[in-house]
């Protein structure tokens, strides 16, 4: 437990995140300290190319860092096993699109492949908790379903199920809304706010729908070419620095009316 009550699951002191080469390292960004908390939705926005869905990949151990450390609760990321960490970190990456003919079921039971013995033998407790992952995620009635039949919208419900199956503090989902219409995007941030506070799980997001992600976010990460800034929606805001955002003055947040609005 941190000083303020928070359980913090994630943090990083000084990190830097980039590409490297024996020719060349290419820094994306640096000197980052971060914290993710239990119970809390962090949306992650920047604009296209910043650098989000390497920042994610670096927290999540699916690329080496450049520099700085990144811990969960109090160890070093370098400590776990490829395996510890499935039981601590789930990736719902969208370009990652499993294999058509699973069902919705044998989808969702891959999420505890880092529970099961070598056989890969669900016992009670993976049936129990993939019963409740597919009843918090309203898909108890796809159950049977092929995952090719799928809506893209109901494809990305049963992945974030997969997440939930697999039992983790931090789950990690590099955007997740694509691909899907308005009321789908807003359903997915639902049941995700939903995980994060019921649930108490740790849930960060990549986004570029910033309107819904200042109303719904308990936090945003904000990456700009110079750093990466954290806050309440409302405190970045009220500083005016959630105008970050864009490069000239087309755009700006009206406080008002609480919107993006062109100038
Ligand atoms: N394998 C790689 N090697 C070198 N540079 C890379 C590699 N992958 C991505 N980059 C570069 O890293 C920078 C950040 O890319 P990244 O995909 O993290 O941005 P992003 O914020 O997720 O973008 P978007 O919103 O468009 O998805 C970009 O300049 C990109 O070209």
């Amino acid at each position: 437990m941190s000083e303020s009550g928070a359980h913090k699951v994630l943090t990083t002191k000084d990190l830097s995140i980039g590409y490297g080469s024996k020719k060349e390292i290419k820094v994306i960004a640096k000197h980052m300290d971060l914290t993710l908390n239990k119970g809390e939705l962090v949306c992650l926005v920047g604009k296209n190319g910043i650098g989000k869905s390497t920042l994610l990949r670096t927290l999540s151990k699916m690329q080496p860092r450049l520099d700085g450390n990144i811990f969960l609760e109090d160890k070093s990321i370098d400590l776990f096993s490829r395996n510890e960490l499935a039981k601590i970190i789930s990736l719902v990456l969208t370009e990652r699109i499993p294999s058509s003919n699973l069902t919705v079921y044998e989808l969702i039971a891959l999420g505890r492949q880092p529970y099961t013995n070598w056989i890969g033998k669900l016992l009670e407790e993976d049936l129990k908790q993939i019963k409740e992952a597919m009843s918090q995620s309203h898909l108890t009635e796809l159950m049977h379903e092929r995952c090719d039949k799928l809506s893209d919208g109901q494809l990305q419900r049963a992945m974030i199920c997969r997440a939930l199956a697999q039992n983790t503090d931090l789950i990690i989902l590099d955007e997740p809304t694509a691909h899907l219409d308005v009321q789908h995007k807003m359903e997915t941030f639902k049941l995700l706010k939903k995980i994060a506070h019921e649930l108490n799980r740790a849930i960060l997001i990549s986004t570029h729908e910033i309107q819904l992600a200042t109303q719904i976010a308990d936090e945003l990460w904000l990456m700009t070419e110079e750093k990466i800034i954290t806050g309440s929606p409302s405190a970045l805001i009220e500083s005016d620095q959630i105008n970050l955002l864009f490069d000239s003055d087309s755009m700006s947040f009206d406080k008002e009316s609480k919107q993006f609005i062109m100038k």
